[in-house]
């Protein structure tokens, strides 16, 4: 199939060698030094998008797929209060709109086991919960789009907590999870999700070796959303 990346940064780079190995064709590599060149791309030659570029550009590259009613898979994070706003538009659209804020199976296999612990643990209320993320210096937002996923599987299934805050800044200590944002060099992702008490701590890690988890998942989901229409989701995407 044919591909357009727009965001063509250490995600991107890492996309396009996956997909290139698995016989797909690069119609388009856009960063914001080339964005001229998106004029360039005629839509009718694009199967699908997959858009992992910075939470200030996501929305504009997302609208500029859907408009031209293109399957667009984006991994960019940072950018979710506006996403109610991009599902309205694709319901709208001749398009599809996909969003993970980890495309890693390891990582969505990870969640299923954060919210299952959860639900364990909702009446163990002598646990504190904590949730620490670390990442390479050259991540733009946090805490990272994993973490909050991470926090809001807990949120559904302990009914104690209400929300998330970066740790330190929370205004209710009881009803918040704190998340720690480190940033430590290679760091690719590693989230630690923690529950400690008085007698005993449980700890879940998930660390990722490399980015190439993220991008192979990444190129799956384009192969899989190829005409479709509407919004998915990696619930939509796997079999468990
Ligand atoms: N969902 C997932 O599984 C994963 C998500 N991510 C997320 O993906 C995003 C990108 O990560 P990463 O690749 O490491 O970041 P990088 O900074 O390495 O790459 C981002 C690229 O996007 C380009 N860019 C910025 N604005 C635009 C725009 N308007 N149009 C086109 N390109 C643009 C930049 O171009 P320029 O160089 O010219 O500034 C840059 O090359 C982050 O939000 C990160 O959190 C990362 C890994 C996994
Ligand atoms: O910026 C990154 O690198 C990553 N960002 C994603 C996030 O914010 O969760 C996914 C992964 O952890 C790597």
């Amino acid at each position: 199939m044919n591909i357009l990346l727009l965001g063509y940064g250490k995600m991107g780079k890492i996309i396009g060698e996956i997909a290139e190995s698995r016989g797909h064709q690069i119609v388009g590599r856009i960063n914001l030094e080339n964005r001229d060149e998106l004029e360039t791309i005629n839509p009718k030659e694009v199967d699908a998008i997959i858009e992992f570029s910075q939470p200030e550009s996501a929305v504009e590259n997302i609208k500029w797929g859907l408009d031209r009613g293109l399957p667009v898979v984006s991994g960019t994070t940072g950018w979710l209060s506006r996403k109610a706003e991009v599902e309205a538009m694709a319901n709208t659209s001749e398009g599809a709109f996909f969003y993970a804020s980890n495309f890693s199976i390891g990582v969505n296999i990870f969640f299923k086991v954060n919210t299952y612990l959860a639900k364990l643990m909702n009446e163990a209320n002598e646990y504190k919960i904590a949730i620490e993320e670390i990442h390479h210096t050259e991540k733009k937002d946090a805490p990272s789009g994993t973490a909050i996923t991470l926090a809001e599987g807990i949120i559904e299934n302990i009914s104690s907590k209400s929300t998330w805050d970066l740790s330190g800044q929370s205004a209710d200590s009881e009803r918040s999870i704190p998340i720690t944002s480190k940033r430590i060099d290679p760091a690719p992702g590693t989230h630690i999700i923690q529950y400690s008490s008085d007698i005993d701590t449980i700890e879940l890690i998930h660390t990722a070796h490399s980015r190439k988890g993220f991008a192979l998942g990444a190129v799956l989901v384009a192969e899989w959303i190829k005409d479709k229409k509407g919004v998915f989701s990696m619930d939509d995407f796997l079999s468990f």
